[in-house]
């Protein structure tokens, strides 16, 4: 197991002086994320999901439950383990640096100072994400929202952590491209056996990409199930409420 959140609690102050109130957004959330697997959190806008996506990275402090990130306490873990992949690629790569920039960055923060080493870290992972050498000379703004994304991808990928988080990472992008980027986070989960929890509001990518779904209403867990019994059979009424939705689209 990579991943063990117990009874996770997380609430934000609204509001201003006397008439501040506290707002549960989390509310007991438990569940465990299996090595190798890909573990999807879905429910609508302001559902909590990204809030857990943030506090596994750190990013977010929890009022209470615990986490354990590989047996070990999340605050013990060792920081490149755990990398993420957000839904904009536009706002996550730095416009000022060339794309084999931003890939060796990762590498020199953890201390590889070799000129050769990070040349052929960064040549693989360029190929690896199914980008051409050459896109290395260049900016993020040369290249397509999917080129971006891919280039996200190899930067979370390159120091080979044990989980990623992706939140709504092919939102923003065509649905041929979501194809694509979707394949591609499949491959590295098969080939790396690398765990993903995969944050998502889209049923259908959620279906494309899952091992096991958590859904998730107003902070409350609501079920948690295989993709496939899910789909074939939701366990809870809001996951019916959820399928129905997309089944009356059809
Ligand atoms: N820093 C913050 N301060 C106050 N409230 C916050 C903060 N971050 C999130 N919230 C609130 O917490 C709730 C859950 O937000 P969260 O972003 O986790 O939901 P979500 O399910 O990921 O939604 P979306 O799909 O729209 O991103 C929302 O009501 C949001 O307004």
């Amino acid at each position: 197991m990579v991943l063990k959140v117990d009874k996770l609690c997380k609430s934000y102050e609204k509001g201003f002086f006397l008439f501040k109130k506290k707002k549960d957004i989390l509310k007991n959330i438990s569940f465990e994320v299996n090595t190798g697997e890909i573990f999807s959190i879905i429910g609508q806008s302001g559902a909590g999901k990204s809030t857990i996506g943030k506090i596994i990275l750190g990013i977010e402090k929890k009022d209470s439950g615990t986490i354990e990130f590989l047996d070990k306490p999340l605050e013990q873990r060792n920081i490149r383990d755990i990398q993420m992949i957000f839904q904009d690629p536009y706002s996550s790569l730095n416009p000022a640096m060339k794309i084999k920039d931003i890939l060796a960055e990762p590498l020199k923060a953890n201390g590889e100072k070799n000129k050769l080493v990070l040349e052929e870290k960064v040549g693989n992972m360029l190929e690896e994400v199914g980008l051409h050498k050459a896109c290395g000379d260049k900016y993020p703004d040369e290249l397509s929202g999917g080129q971006r994304q891919r280039v996200v991808i190899g930067a979370a990928m390159i120091l080979d952590p044990k989980l990623v988080v992706c939140d709504e990472p092919v939102a923003s992008l065509d649905l041929s491209i979501q194809r694509q980027i979707l394949k591609l986070i499949k491959k590295f989960n098969r080939e790396k056996n690398t765990t993903f929890i995969f944050i998502s509001h889209d049923l259908g990518v959620v279906y494309n990409i899952s091992d096991r779904i958590l859904v998730l209403y107003k902070g409350e867990t609501q079920e948690i199930s295989d993709v496939l019994d899910f789909f074939d059979c939701p366990k809870s009424d809001y996951g019916k409420e959820l399928l129905d939705g997309i089944r009356i689209k059809k």
